[in-house]
């Protein structure tokens, strides 16, 4: 039975069976024979009856009562204890915390005067733990880890949309620029890439006014002497579909905002350019505008970083060609027709077609052709079939997509061409690098679809990376205290990767191959997802032949994935006579983004024997998920032979409001970080570790006669006469409980399987808890808790 007094903390589980509902930490307000009432963190009251106390009260250690810095360090090492400390932290504006060897960061939401050059200085060369956490400590480590052991650094940054992911990126280039810095002329054309990036990439969503669309890894390359030297990007699955269709309070990307605040009215004019409600594409989120954006201001930065980027005016001027040919465009005017029984439409002839051809550079009926035609090759003679109306669409919409997703390559390319310098042959050697990954975190939606798979896909390698590395840690830990630590078992997430990625006949490598087959559908392919991976525990498949949804047990939970769409979306080709289109124009521009799909179908257009009926470039061209798949493969490979630091962002809540802390919005972000399994690891080995001092501080109750730590002048000694603390302390830790010194008696002791807290923290009243104002008040004997 719990004996409570006024004034007690406690958990408090109200055991709802929510999937995110953790215990809540709360206070004892009042405490009878009848009942225990309780206030809790979000300041709600409750009763409890005595009877139910047991189950639905649990002392709170009190390491959970004022926080800690390193939550490793929690007595109540679990969900709750970890959330409540993030809570308490987070109410005082302390937004990063640390997780042994991760940074936690919290979306303050809020300007914070925390990265003033002040604070840069402060933590320059600093060793992890010297000073409060901060994302600078982690820029501050990389930095001197990379100039103290010559070996690569990495830092990935992950967390949802909107949890502060880029923001932190931002801050670490900044520290780094700084502390490297000589101003030079590299280190500022590496700051200016992100507002070119964050222009083309981002887009107001209803998480974030500033959403990246797309994942990237920035690889800052130092020289010897540790000034910033260059430095490469890598850019993952740019979301296309954003360029035609918007959700309700969307916006498209910022860029064509900007273009139509910005441009000077000359320039507009010779594009046929009025304003952002002119154009379709811009307009399907009802939503042209976004709060803390200045759209026209934004236009002469990005300006002035493509000069600084060394982007010429007539490259500039051709990507605004092209961004205001996809505006008009998306105005096209289609009807329906039938044709001889067939479904079949038109493009009307309108201004907005003839700009998009003129700016194109191709005949506007060519145009009109390839979005209402087809053209199939069968033996070597060529069909010309109808195109339905949403078909001609999907056409339309294709080829616009096609546009900006190559414009985009492009951008980074050409940002890559100023910022990277290749290491000469005498300073290869030498040239060191951080590289920060600024990627989107797991993604579980009302649907999920092909590309929330990529993204889960890509979170369970960097998981499979992240456990393997935290492990390693430990080991090294305990080799380092001569603890032997051969019985630690974890489970990583290699068994779902496998399925996903790594063995034959995986998932990714069945869809690429259905995507390649000219018969293969939707429908067909799970069908082969089912026949060879419905035995396989990781796999969910569909309840009954009707549906069309398979799942897949990722390490953070279950996502169901809407197969509908997926080779499409996976094809990710156009049609030939789109290509041909492109082919066929005089613009410069186009043909070079296009280049690869042009040479592609040049080479089978020349082919001796013509391709079979339904012939298009898609069965040449890489889809998507062996492009996805292969920079990735690259990725992990870089990722590997660096060092690597870890940053978690966590959204508190969804209305980008400071000061509010949506408790299950959390519980949901920590699960999927992986935060859990360093904890697990922690503690299938020795979870709970002291100093001398603090074991001292800890334990001195049980041992009459012993003084506080701080009076004790030869605190070594005092231990070589161990044994007898630690028979002690295993005696009154229970039998679960036992405690090791470390044989080296390096500075550590450390408790493995450590579950009786209640009667450690029964112990800590007994002893003149400081944390409790009135201890003669608080004093529960051992007995009468048993
Ligand atoms: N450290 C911080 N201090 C102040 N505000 C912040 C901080 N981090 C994030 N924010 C705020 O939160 C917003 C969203 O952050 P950010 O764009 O970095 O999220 P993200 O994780 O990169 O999201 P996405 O995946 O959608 O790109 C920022 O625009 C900013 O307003």
């Amino acid at each position: 039975m719990v004996i409570l007094q006024q004034g007690d903390y406690v958990w408090l589980d109200l055991q709802t069976g929510r999937q995110f509902d953790v215990p809540v930490g709360a206070v004892v307000k009042l405490c009878d024979s009848r009942q225990i009432q309780v206030l809790d963190d979000e300041g709600q009251e409750h009763w409890v009856s005595p009877q139910n106390a047991s189950s639905n009260l649990k002392p709170m250690h009190p390491t959970s009562l004022q926080g800690v810095q390193d939550m490793i360090r929690l007595g109540d090492l679990n969900e709750a204890g970890i959330l409540r400390n993030l809570l308490i932290r987070y109410i005082d504006r302390v937004i990063y915390t640390y997780t042994g060897s991760i940074l936690v960061a919290v979306n303050p939401y809020q300007v914070l005067p925390i990265y003033t050059a002040e604070q840069i200085r402060l933590y320059t060369n600093r060793k992890i733990g010297e000073l409060p956490p901060h994302i600078f400590a982690i820029a501050d480590n990389c930095y001197f880890n990379m100039q103290r052991s010559n070996k690569d650094q990495c830092c990935i940054i992950s967390g949802e949309s909107g949890a502060g992911k880029t923001e932190s990126t931002k801050l670490i280039l900044q520290f780094l620029a700084a502390i490297s810095g000589q101003h030079s002329w590299i280190e500022q054309q590496v700051l200016e890439a992100t507002p070119i990036l964050e222009a083309f990439g981002n887009a107001k969503t209803i998480r974030n006014d500033n959403s990246s669309r797309f994942g990237k890894y920035i690889d800052i390359h130092f020289n010897k002497r540790g000034a910033i030297e260059g430095a490469k990007i890598e850019q993952y699955l740019l979301e296309k579909s954003r360029v035609c269709r918007q959700a309700s309070d969307e916006r498209n990307y910022h860029i064509f905002y900007c273009m139509l605040k910005g441009m000077p009215a000359e320039q507009k004019a010779k594009l046929g350019l009025g304003q952002a409600s002119d154009f379709c594409y811009l307009t399907m989120g009802q939503c042209t505008e976004c709060d803390g954006r200045n759209d026209l201001s934004d236009y002469s930065s990005i300006q002035s970083a493509m000069k600084v980027l060394m982007f010429s005016d007539t490259e500039n001027w051709e990507i605004s060609k092209l961004l205001a040919a996809i505006l008009h465009m998306g105005n096209l005017c289609f009807q329906a027709r039938t044709y001889e029984n067939l479904d079949a439409c038109v493009v009307v002839r309108s201004p907005d077609l003839s700009t998009a051809a003129s700016l194109l550079e191709v005949e506007p009926k060519d145009v009109m052709l390839c979005l209402s035609t087809r053209t199939l090759i069968t033996r070597g003679e060529s069909v010309c079939t109808p195109l339905s109306m949403a078909q001609g669409l999907d056409v339309r919409d294709a080829f616009v997509k096609g546009i900006y997703g190559r414009l985009f390559v492009w951008i980074v390319d050409k940002i890559n061409a100023a910022i990277y310098r290749p290491p000469s042959c005498h300073s290869g050697a030498l040239r060191r690098s951080i590289g920060l990954l600024d990627i989107f975190g797991f993604e579980d939606f009302t649907v999920n679809s092909f590309e929330q798979l990529c993204i889960n896909f890509a979170n369970e390698s960097l998981q499979q990376f992240f456990v393997r590395h935290v492990f390693k840690l430990e080991q090294e830990e305990y080799n380092l205290e001569d603890i032997s630590w051969k019985h630690i078992e974890f489970s990583d997430n290699q068994e779902a990767l496998d399925m996903i990625a790594i063995k034959p006949l995986n998932i990714i490598s069945l869809i690429d191959e259905e995507s390649k087959f000219p018969k293969g559908t939707d429908a067909t392919m799970l069908y082969k997802l089912n026949s060879q991976h419905k035995q396989n525990s990781f796999y969910i498949p569909p309840k009954n032949s009707y549906e069309t949804q398979f799942g897949i047990q990722h390490f953070a939970g279950v996502v169901s994935y809407e197969t509908k769409g997926f080779l499409e979306k996976n094809r990710d080709s156009l049609h030939t006579d789109i290509i041909q289109l492109v082919h066929s124009s005089k613009n410069k521009f186009i043909k070079q983004i296009f280049q690869a799909d042009v040479a592609m179908f040049l080479c089978g257009y020349h082919q001796p024997s013509p391709a079979p009926k339904g012939a298009e470039t898609r069965k040449r061209s890489p889809t998507l998920s062996s492009q996805f798949k292969r920079s990735l493969d690259l990725l992990m490979r870089t990722l590997s032979v660096c060092q690597p630091f870890f940053v978690r962002c966590i959204k508190p809540n969804e209305h980008k409001r400071p000061m509010l802390f949506n408790r299950e919005l959390c519980v949901r972000q920590l699960r999927y970080s992986g935060m859990m399994e360093t904890i697990r690891i922690r503690r299938a080995g020795y979870p709970i570790r002291y100093s001398f001092a603090e074991f001292v501080e800890r334990y001195r109750v049980l041992m009459p006669g012993v003084k506080p730590a701080h009076m004790q002048e030869d605190l070594w000694g005092d231990f070589a006469d161990r044994s007898s603390w630690t028979d002690l302390a295993n005696t009154e830790t229970g039998k679960s409980g036992r405690l090791r010194s470390s044989p080296s008696l390096r500075r550590l002791l450390v408790l493995q399987d450590h579950h009786d807290l209640k009667l450690e923290m029964e112990r800590d009243k007994a002893s003149q808890d400081k944390v409790i104002p009135d201890p003669k008040k608080r004093a529960v004997s051992a007995r009468d808790s048993a």
